[in-house]
C-alpha cells in the first residue's frame, strides 16, 4: 500500500472514533510501518496473554491492558521512507519553549521530588526509584503529522501511535525492548543511564550511571531465571545512542520454557524493571504513586505485538513444484517500555519523562536530564 493511501486509513479511522495502533519496529528487518485498524470501537482487553495482536499495558500493571485483537482488525503496511538525517532534523527544530516562568515551577517541583527520593535511599527504605514529571506543550499539528515526522527523526527507535476511545491518543519513539520472544528464544535489554550525545559515543560513564544501570541488569538476571532454561547470555554494558541521548544498555537473551503461561510470567517478572520503577520494585512503586502527584497511564507501561501472526511465502525450489509458494504462519512477541512518549488531547500534548535516582544522584542534573529526554518530542511538535 502507497504511503499517502495508508495515512488517510488511520486518519479515517481516527475521525470514526475507533481504535487503531501504527508502528515502526527498526528490529524487525522489515523496514516498513504496519497498523492495525480494528472492525468496530469495542474494548478488549488482555486476560492470560495468549491472545494475539497490538497491546497497550499502563505502568501499574494491576490495571487493564488493551489489545487491538488480530483477528479483530484489518492489517495494513507501507513502505514508508521519509526518513532524513535525524542530527539535521533536530538542528533544524529546536523550538525554544515553554516560558521560563514555567520551567521554574516544574524544576522546583522535580528537584523537590528528587531530594525526597534521594532522603529515602540514604535512609535506607530502598537503593533506586526512577522518578517522573509531565509536561504540557501546545502544538497545532495533527497526530499523524507527528507520527510521521517521529518516523522520520527516530529510525533507530520502536515509534508508534496509538488510538482508543477509552484510553486517547498516545505517540512515542521508545528505545527500550521489554522483551522479544520467537519460537522458545527470548530477548530483553536492561537500559539505564543517560547523557547528553554531543557527537561521540565513545565516552566514560560515572559511577552512578555505572551502578543505576547494573541494579537493572541484577534484577533480570536474578528473576527471569524462574522461567527460563538453560544458560542466559549477557553482553557487557556498552554505549548505545537513542537520538539526542546516550544510554548504557546490556543485552540479555536466552531460552525461554514452552508453553505459552511462561509469557504471562516473563512479560509479568519484567514489568515493571528497575529502568523505569525502582528497587526494590514494590516499595519503590509506592514511593512513586503517594509522591510523583501525577498519573503515569501508560507512560513507562509496555506496548507492541503479542503473539503477532505473520505470514511468510517462501517459494519452493523443489522441481515438481517450481511455481509453487510455501506460506506458513509464524507468531512472535515484540514489546517495548512506553518512554519517550506523549499524550495528545485536543491541541495539547503531555510529555512524559523520568530518570533513576540513587544515593549519588543531583536533583539539579536530574532535573535537566529529564529536560533532555523531553527534548526528544518537543522537537516533532513544532513547526
Ligand atoms: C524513565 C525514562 O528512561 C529510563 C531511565 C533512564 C535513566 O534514568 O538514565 C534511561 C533510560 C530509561 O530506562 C524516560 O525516558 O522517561
Amino acid at each position: 500500500m502507497n504511503a499517502e493511501e495508508f495515512f488517510n486509513r488511520l486518519e479515517e479511522h481516527l475521525q470514526q472514533d475507533k481504535p487503531f495502533a501504527a508502528w515502526h519496529d527498526p528490529g524487525s528487518g522489515r523496514g516498513m510501518t504496519t497498523a492495525l485498524l480494528q472492525d468496530d470501537a469495542s474494548e478488549n482487553l488482555v486476560d492470560d496473554f495468549n491472545e494475539s495482536g497490538f497491546v497497550f499495558a499502563p505502568f501499574q500493571n494491576d490495571l487493564p491492558t488493551y489489545i487491538i485483537p488480530q483477528e479483530k482488525a484489518e492489517f495494513l503496511q507501507t513502505e514508508y521512507s521519509g526518513f532524513i538525517d535525524h542530527e539535521k532534523a533536530l538542528e533544524k527544530e529546536s523550538p525554544d519553549f515553554p516560558p521560563e516562568q514555567f520551567i521554574q515551577k516544574e524544576k522546583s517541583a522535580h528537584e523537590n521530588l528528587v531530594q525526597k527520593g534521594i532522603d529515602e535511599i540514604k535512609a535506607g527504605a530502598f537503593k533506586k526509584v526512577v522518578l517522573s514529571r509531565k509536561e504540557e506543550v501546545e502544538t497545532q499539528l495533527g497526530p499523524l503529522e507527528i507520527f510521521k515526522d517521529l518516523l522520520k527523526k527516530y529510525k533507530e527507535a520502536f515509534v508508534y501511535i496509538w488510538f482508543h476511545p477509552k484510553t486517547d491518543i498516545w505517540l512515542g519513539a521508545t528505545p527500550e525492548t521489554l522483551l522479544k520472544v520467537e519460537r522458545n528464544k527470548f530477548k530483553t535489554m536492561a537500559l539505564a543511564g543517560t547523557q547528553a550525545f554531543k557527537g561521540i559515543t565513545d565516552v566514560t560513564w560515572g559511577k552512578k550511571e555505572i551502578e543505576e544501570q547494573k541494579i537493572v541488569t541484577d534484577f533480570i538476571l536474578e528473576n527471569v531465571e524462574k522461567v527460563t532454561i538453560g544458560k542466559v547470555d549477557r553482553s557487557e554494558a556498552y554505549t548505545t545512542k537513542a537520538g539526542n541521548l546516550l544510554h548504557l544498555r546490556t543485552d540479555i537473551q536466552g531460552d525461554i520454557q514452552p508453553g505459552t503461561s511462561n509469557l504471562k510470567e516473563l512479560i509479568m517478572t519484567l514489568h515493571p524493571t528497575p529502568a523505569v520503577c525502582g528497587m526494590p520494585r514494590d516499595i519503590a512503586k509506592q514511593f512513586i504513586l503517594e509522591n510523583e502527584n501525577y498519573d503515569r497511564e501508560f507512560y513507562t507501561g509496555f506496548l507492541g505485538e503479542l503473539n503477532f501472526k505473520k505470514e511468510t511465502k517462501r517459494s519452493s525450489n523443489r522441481r515438481n513444484q517450481e511455481n509453487q509458494a510455501y506460506a506458513s504462519i509464524s507468531s512472535s512477541t515484540s514489546l517495548f517500555v512506553n518512554l519517550r512518549c506523549m499524550k495528545i488531547e485536543d491541541d495539547e500534548a503531555e510529555i512524559f519523562v523520568g530518570g533513576g535516582i540513587t544515593k549519588d544522584s543531583d536533583p539539579v542534573q536530574e532535573f535537566e536530564e529529564t529536560q533532555n529526554k523531553a527534548q526528544t518530542i518537543k522537537a516533532v511538535l513544532v513547526k
